[in-house]
């Protein structure tokens, strides 16, 4: 996850000047009795005359874990003294005098130990020592005091460090300061820490970010300027940041700005914004590379990253690149450089590419959207309860044709490529044998998902059997039923249970899907709609447009949806795959 600094020459042989610290230096630093770990050593106690067989275990057991202890810190002592040290000083840190060593990998500082009026150092004393990885440093900022109203100037007080420390899936800022009021000696070690944060090429130095002011309730400007931007100004990242004005402004910003200078790009907003802002960079990236949108064309990947600052009202596709809903851990990651491929669909219509996403709900989860978007005017979870409620209540099946390509086993691919070569080889015949496969009938709701879409009301996902990055979807089809079983179906995402184990819901792993709606129902976001019996016939409408929720955001297509999955199209921060992949990943909210 994080990368080691790049030295630079320069910093190998330096060495602190000040008079006044070298001085210091001077003086021993007294070797008080610790463990190399700088953890407390336990009392052993005095040996016993007489012993039991379970005593004696006990003790032997204290004895081989009291030998391992040593083992251990011997060896993280002997890693860490076979560091080079770079440059050595004294600062005061939280308070005390401290002895402080900036080494090719950490900053380690251990409190002086005073001496006793004899000279020799306070036996018994502990030395406590402390470090932090240098990787985690993000800024370096030389602290002042100033008077109210001074700009520049001021008395210095020392340096201090930024650190991103991590607590659970929750990254956020520790500031570390060094004090110490001289000029020289902190500009020297202010040089030092500058050089190595340079030297952290895979961080960002300049971001593109676009803010919606209209997310949830309105507070992703307020979330972005109070939490966010400060964040990006101590670490001197530039920002250029776009407020949008209407839907679709990003994307068309997307389409125009020159890309060159960024690093990234920001969206700070729900799902349906970082839906729009994802397609405008993957639109852009087939625009550069002259591909025709209009015909089947193979994507080329996002040339920039993409970071979602969540400040929406589910924010799933946050949640699920970055295990948690938290704004500053969104921005930590962007600030540290960590980097996630995620696979993206490509939805068409008659070849025409339709729009670029992560994840699609036809059915119940398109007309609960299209419901709720006639509604904006209400507040945002109002909304969204009411239009759950009112799909609910008028629960319909569509009629589909639904086709897909289940995905390829990549052993069995192997295999097959070797016997289609021996067929190819002896009969000269190729035997294709991709194999499409067709479900027909009525379904309340298809879903298909490139990423595992965690978001609090599914804290597993809502499809929990995919990975961000394994160049699959998973396809979620589930079957006409009655609305009290589709009720226990929906009400199982939020707990423990598996949501799938009904005999009508059905689930898939592919690569591509065909979805053909084979009659219309009549517009069930009217207000008229009366409550229908879901095991009904269909009712032709002559409305042909078909709802589709594509991560959030409202789509509407009137005939058959071609849906592939492309592996690794686009990178955004977030936590690695390697760190999140274990079967208890779950999103955390707050
Ligand atoms: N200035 C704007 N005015 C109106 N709509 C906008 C504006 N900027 C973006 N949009 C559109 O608003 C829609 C919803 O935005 P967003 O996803 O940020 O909020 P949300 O719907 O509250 O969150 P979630 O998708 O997590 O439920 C998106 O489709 C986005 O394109």
């Amino acid at each position: 996850m994080f990368e080691t600094p790049r030295r630079s020459a320069t910093i190998l042989n330096a060495w602190s000047e000040s008079s006044e610290d070298l001085q210091q230096q001077a003086q021993p630093v007294s070797p008080v009795s610790t463990d190399n770990t700088g953890k407390k050593k336990k009392k052993m106690k005095p040996p016993q005359r007489s012993v039991s067989v379970p005593q004696l275990f006990a003790l032997e057991d204290a004895a081989d874990s009291e030998a391992e202890e040593r083992r251990t810190g011997e060896k993280c002592q002997t890693e860490r003294d076979a560091e080079e040290s770079i440059l050595r000083g004294i600062f005061k840190i939280e308070k005390k005098s401290c002895d402080v060593e900036l080494r090719t990998s950490r900053l380690v500082w251990t409190p002086i130990q005073p001496e006793t009026p004899t000279g020799a150092s306070k036996a018994g004393m502990l030395l406590n020592e402390d470090y932090v990885e240098l990787k985690e440093i993000f800024a370096v900022k030389l602290k002042r005091r100033r008077s109210v109203g001074q700009q520049k100037g001021g008395t210095l007080l020392g340096i201090t460090l930024f650190q991103c420390v991590k607590k659970g899936k929750k990254l956020k800022d520790h500031a570390i300061h060094l004090s110490n009021m001289s000029e020289d000696h902190c500009e020297v070690w202010f040089r030092h820490f500058k050089d190595i944060l340079n030297g952290f090429r895979n961080r960002p130095k300049s971001l593109k970010v676009f803010v919606n002011p209209n997310s949830h309730r309105k507070e992703a400007n307020q979330i972005y300027s109070e939490q966010i931007a400060p964040l990006f100004k101590l670490a001197d990242i530039k920002t250029a940041t776009t407020i949008t004005e209407y839907k679709g402004h990003a994307l068309s910003a997307l389409k125009e700005c020159d890309l060159k200078e960024f690093d990234g790009v920001i969206c700070v907003g729900g799902d349906g914004f970082a839906n729009e802002v994802a397609y405008g960079l993957l639109l852009r990236a087939q625009m550069d590379a002259g591909r025709d949108t209009d015909s089947i064309f193979t994507p080329v990947r996002a040339p920039l990253p993409l970071g979602i600052i969540p400040a929406g009202s589910t924010d799933i596709v946050a949640c699920s690149v970055q295990g948690i809903r938290h704004p500053v851990t969104a921005a930590m990651h962007i600030i540290m450089g960590h980097y996630q491929s995620v696979d993206v669909c490509t939805f068409s219509t008659h070849s025409r590419l339709l729009r670029f996403g992560f994840s699609a709900m036809f059915g119940f989860g398109g007309r609960t959207l299209a419901l709720a978007e006639k509604h904006r005017w209400m507040p945002s979870s109002q909304r969204r309860e009411f239009a759950v409620i009112k799909t609910l209540a008028n629960l319909k099946p569509e009629e589909c044709e639904l086709s897909f390509l289940p995905l390829k086993n990549p052993k069995q691919e192997a295999q097959k490529t070797t016997r289609s070569k021996l067929k190819r080889d002896s009969s000269n015949h190729f035997d294709n044998e991709d194999q499409w496969q067709s479900i027909q009938g009525l379904f309340l709701n298809i879903s298909i998902m490139a990423i595992p879409c965690l978001c609090s009301m599914a804290p597993r996902g809502l499809a929990p059997d995919t990975r961000l990055d394994n160049g699959s979807m998973s396809l979620i089809a589930v079957q006409n039923t009655s609305r009290a079983d589709f009720i226990k179906h929906l009400k199982r995402y939020g707990s423990l249970k598996n949501q799938f184990s009904f005999p009508f819901v059905e689930t898939y792993t592919v690569q591509e899907v065909k979805l053909k709606p084979r009659s219309g129902w009549a517009d069930d976001s009217s207000e008229e709609n009366v409550a229908f019996d879901t095991k009904h016939t269909p009712m032709i409408s002559s409305e042909k447009n078909y709802p589709w929720n594509i991560d959030g955001d409202l789509m509407e297509a009137s005939s058959e949806v071609y849906i592939r999955v492309h592996p690794r199209l686009i990178t955004l921060f977030g936590v690695t795959t390697e760190e999140s992949d274990d079967s208890t990943v779950k999103c955390s909210c707050i």
